[in-house]
């Protein structure tokens, strides 16, 4: 019988790839200025439980993840602590807190800098993408696992899309430059995957504003891959985003009968 892939390794692996350890990174840091006035996002509720509860479940759901690093709010750290004691988590994955920077990058790089040595293989996940089923943060661990420095998961767009130019003048319209080829297009999501030593160059590398770390290791020249996203991973960014994960929620837990 083959070893299962996502179980963290024994020494000497059947698998006969070299034995890999999966940490997961949450930043957690942000304000949610998008989402509108209150505690900072990651700390307001989804169906009751804090939306950082639901995505360090999501990431310790999966066998392959052993250790979940949580970067939180700056002055947080001990109520995040307070909040993972609180709340039932599976007792084969440790846990991590740290405090968080002014910027999601600075965020993830004090994650980084948390991480004790074994673990080859990174996931950063946003605190605010707390759906994320299972099954798309597994195939991310399976492509780094198959060799991938980078691994996002994407979509196709929706809607057409429209490059801009900056308004002529205030109140001025902004005119329309072009239509880019919607089927070359993806929004990407997270978690998105690392080969560990990747990502720490990246982030000791570049120093540009970036809005994901993908872009930060296709800056390094590499080549990043995708696998497919999954829609309950959006992000909760404004205030209809929360209704929609209210949603979703109440969904799955009447599918799951409570
Ligand atoms: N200084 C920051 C800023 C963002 N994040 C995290 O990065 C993820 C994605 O960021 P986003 O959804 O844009 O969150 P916010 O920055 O909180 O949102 P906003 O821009 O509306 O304030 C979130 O989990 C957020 O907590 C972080 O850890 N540290
Ligand atoms: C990392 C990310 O969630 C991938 O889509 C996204 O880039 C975060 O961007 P934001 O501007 O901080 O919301």
């Amino acid at each position: 019988m083959s070893a299962d892939p996502l179980t963290p390794p024994s020494p000497t692996p059947a698998s006969g790839r070299p034995a890999t350890r999966t940490a997961a990174v949450i930043p957690a840091a942000g304000r949610g200025v998008r989402l509108g006035p209150g505690a900072p996002k990651a700390l307001r509720a989804l169906g009751g439980t804090p939306m950082l509860i639901h995505a360090i479940r999501a990431m310790a759901d999966s066998r392959a993840v052993s250790l979940v690093v949580v970067v939180a709010p700056p002055d947080g750290a001990a109520e995040v602590r307070t909040l993972l004691d609180a709340h039932a988590l599976p007792e084969r994955t440790d846990f991590v807190v740290v405090p968080g920077g002014d910027s999601r990058q600075a965020s993830v790089k004090l994650g980084l800098d948390a991480l004790p040595p074994g673990y080859d293989i990174v996931l950063v996940h946003d605190a605010a993408r707390p759906l994320v089923p299972v099954d798309t943060v597994d195939a991310v661990v399976e492509a780094v696992r198959d060799g991938a420095p980078a691994v996002v998961p994407a979509l196709p767009l929706a809607d057409t899309v429209k490059q801009v130019a900056p308004a002529p003048g205030p109140g001025e319209p902004e005119p329309v430059v072009a239509t880019p080829d919607r089927s070359l297009l993806r929004a990407v999501q997270t978690p998105q995957g690392f080969d560990r030593a990747t990502l720490v160059r990246a982030h000791e590398t570049v120093k540009d504003d970036v809005t994901d770390d993908a872009s930060m290791v296709e800056q390094l020249g590499l080549t990043v891959v995708t696998v497919p996203g999954h829609e309950e991973a959006f992000k909760v960014t404004r205030p209809l985003d929360l209704v929609l994960a209210e949603a979703v929620l109440a969904r799955r837990r009447l599918n799951d009968g409570f």
